[in-house]
């Protein structure tokens, strides 16, 4: 498992840093960047790891350098890494034409359909190789992760921790697409990933998967109020309901006057970071 250090920079006492690696789920290089808290540099460290799913367009780079989240990652001593949201580097047929849908859109999901299902392999990248990768090279406990995500990537972390009750600790959303069968941005993605079956669907589709799911730790969401996507694109309140249904505990914060962008996120993420380190302390 090869891995390449693009960049590392001094931040709040640890490491920022961007690295890529060949991927054996994409067939690509990935790319993604990690946070090393201060409290990992020290010998025989090992610390809890706060996996951030990214949303639409985005690299790894647009969380790293605008939510600000390394200042409250170093005070808790919570790892921090963002992927990239898709491959990169290829030239399928209509990969580039369209910002929610193909490179930048990968979704989270492991295509079944060509020419995507050879490359778009986002699910098995995001909860399987990657993890596997960053144990391997830096100094993160496998038995303390959390999972958090913007649009897209709130879709991503919903979905993740509520298949994978056993492997993640704690979860949280900015603004996710919490019902991707029934809305644009999701029926779009999963017709062309996943093809027409709307079976397999239900299998990413966090409102769907909470009632089936053995997940019981509580779900923190914040949701712009101004956010030019609300009621069309996300509807934060059927998973809420369909989550208390559930009885699983879900705290939706309507946050007034906030949009979609990472200006948002950034006022958010302290309380997203501390949500997570209670959780994964100890
Ligand atoms: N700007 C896009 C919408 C995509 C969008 O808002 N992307 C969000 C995630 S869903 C984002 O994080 N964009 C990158 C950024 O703000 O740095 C559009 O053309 O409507």
């Amino acid at each position: 498992m090869t891995l390449e250090t693009l960049s590392e920079n001094k931040c709040f006492g640890g490491i920022q840093g961007i690295y890529q690696h060949p991927s054996r789920e994409t067939g690509t290089p990935m790319r993604f960047a990690l946070y090393r808290p201060p409290q990992a540099l020290e010998p025989g460290a090992r610390v809890p790891v706060l996996w951030w799913l990214s949303g639409l367009t985005c690299t790894e780079e647009n969380f790293t350098i605008k939510a600000g989240a390394q200042r409250y990652a170093a005070e808790h001593g919570l790892m921090l890494v963002a992927p990239d949201t898709s491959p990169r580097g290829l030239d399928l047929p209509e990969e580039h034409a369209a910002y929610d849908f193909g490179s930048g859109a990968g979704f989270y999901v492991d295509a079944t359909v060509q020419p995507w299902a050879r490359h778009y392999r986002m699910y098995s990248y995001v909860t399987g190789e990657l993890p596997a990768l960053v144990a391997a090279h830096f100094p993160m406990d496998p038995a303390r992760q959390g999972v958090s995500g913007h649009s897209m990537g709130g879709h991503g972390a919903l979905v993740i921790a509520l298949r994978n009750p056993d492997r993640y600790r704690s979860v949280s959303a900015f603004a996710p697409i919490v019902t991707p069968s029934r809305v644009p941005w999701g029926q779009k993605a999963f017709t062309g990933y996943l093809g027409e079956e709307r079976a397999l669907w239900a299998a990413y589709d966090a409102t769907a998967l909470v009632g089936g799911s053995e997940w019981r730790g509580p779900i923190l969401i914040d949701q712009g109020d101004a956010d030019t996507f609300l009621g069309t694109q996300l509807t934060p309140e059927v998973f809420a309901d369909a989550a208390r249904t559930a009885g699983v505990p879900i705290t939706l914060r309507m946050q007034p006057g906030y949009d979609h962008s990472y200006f948002f996120v950034a006022t958010f993420i302290g309380e997203h970071i501390a949500h997570h380190a209670a959780a994964l302390a100890g």
